[in-house]
């Protein structure tokens, strides 16, 4: 076989929490992560993130869309800006709006202008081609996944948990000869994650987050309104399935009558329950989850996982990764996927019938 050249890739994503962007470099053939390289991270202005906020759930061409895009580009734009000898960008952009089996899905964010303003290719609008195939258009972070579980010398089924704004889960087999082959991933969205807490926090006490998780911590969870999260369809959907972060909006009203500890301490237990849930769609037990995204720096989530969990979870850097970055170091992959034509998502990761190459690349004229 021929070996590929591996490319400098920067890819760049800006998550569900809207706190800003975060970029890193992969060195990689598409296939084979042959290095991690340099990350930045650069947080939205209160101006920008208002901008964003305001444009959540809407469509293009709708009020306040240009805006939040064009927020969103230069925001990137700055922090992309940064890096050295990159030979190709991917860029994810922010989602506004979510809704596979309705309006599609909408990045905000036009790769076309990050390659004028950065005079690189830019890999984008990564998630379209999955939800025109009929596909959920999310998670694409899994096919790295199986990358990762190679790079740090896996040889048996693991799981990687993404505690973002949403949570997403992903079961890899790495003995599997490749992501798209049988068997090789399954991966879905598990439930609202570290979303509604930020929400509740910010309403009620004007903070970012439950930092660590002290509030969730010093309350105790309601165990009827756990109980009636989980009978909620979502529940019943079997994976691949993918969430809006507007999707569980009622979970903050089901809190409401709850003194601020004790509703912190039921999200928490909520997001929980619904990994705990989702655990039991993986093919074979994981050996661990590995816990990336902003939830593993949130004690009593990663205290109520262990718990829950009959594997030992563990945070992503217990196995040399960085789990600030992954995402943004996911879709540096993914372009690199994209310029060679490799598929980027499934059956078993997007639930899309055929296996599909996803990504658009535009380059500066
Ligand atoms: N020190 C901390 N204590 C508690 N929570 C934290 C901490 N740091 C980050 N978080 C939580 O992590 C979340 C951000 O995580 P991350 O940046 O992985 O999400 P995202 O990429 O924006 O979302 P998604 O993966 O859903 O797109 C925030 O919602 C925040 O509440
Ligand atoms: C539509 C969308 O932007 N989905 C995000 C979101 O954030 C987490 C979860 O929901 C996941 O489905 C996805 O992002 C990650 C990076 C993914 O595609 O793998």
């Amino acid at each position: 076989m021929k070996l590929k050249r591996p490319l400098r890739a920067l890819g760049a994503m800006s998550g569900t929490s809207l706190d800003g962007v975060d970029a890193a470099v992969v060195e990689t053939d598409g296939e084979t992560i042959t290095r991690f390289g340099e990350t930045a991270y650069r947080p939205y202005s209160d101006a920008e993130r208002a901008l964003i906020r305001a444009a959540l759930g809407r469509w293009p061409g709708e009020p306040g869309v240009a805006e939040a895009a064009e927020a969103v580009e230069t925001a990137h734009a700055v922090v992309l800006s940064g890096f050295e000898g990159v030979d190709l960008v991917g860029f994810h952009g922010q989602t506004l709006a979510h809704e596979p089996r309705g309006r599609g899905t909408h990045q905000a964010g036009d790769g076309r202008v990050l390659a004028e303003v950065l005079g690189l290719p830019v890999a984008w609008d990564f998630r379209s081609a999955d939800v025109g195939l009929g596909g959920e258009g999310a998670p694409l972070a899994p096919f790295f996944h199986f990358a990762c579980a190679r790079w740090i010398g896996a040889d048996a089924p693991l799981a990687f948990l993404n505690f973002g704004g949403v949570g997403n889960l992903t079961w890899v087999d790495p003995s599997k000869p490749a992501p798209e082959a049988e068997g090789a991933l399954l991966a879905f969205d598990t439930g609202p994650a570290n979303a509604p807490i930020d929400d509740l926090v910010a309403a009620r006490l004007g903070l970012a987050r439950d930092e660590g998780g002290a509030l969730a911590a010093s309350g105790r969870a309601d165990a009827g309104i756990v109980a009636a999260f989980l009978d909620h369809t979502w529940f019943h959907r079997l994976p691949p399935k993918s969430l809006d972060r507007a999707d569980f909006a009622a979970l903050l009203d089901a809190v409401a009558p709850l003194a601020d500890a004790d509703a912190a301490a039921t999200l928490t237990a909520c997001a929980v329950a619904a990994v705990a849930r989702g655990m039991a769609h993986c093919p074979a037990p994981p050996g661990a989850v590995l816990v990336t995204g902003g939830g593993r720096h949130n004690a009593a989530l990663m205290a109520g996982l262990e718990d829950a969990l009959a594997c030992p979870v563990q945070p992503v850097e217990a196995v040399g990764l960085d789990g600030d970055m992954l995402e943004a170091q996911a879709f540096a992959y993914l372009a690199v996927r994209v310029a060679r034509g490799l598929p980027t998502s499934c059956r078993t990761t997007t639930g899309v019938p055929a296996t599909v190459g996803g990504g658009v690349i535009s380059t500066p004229d």
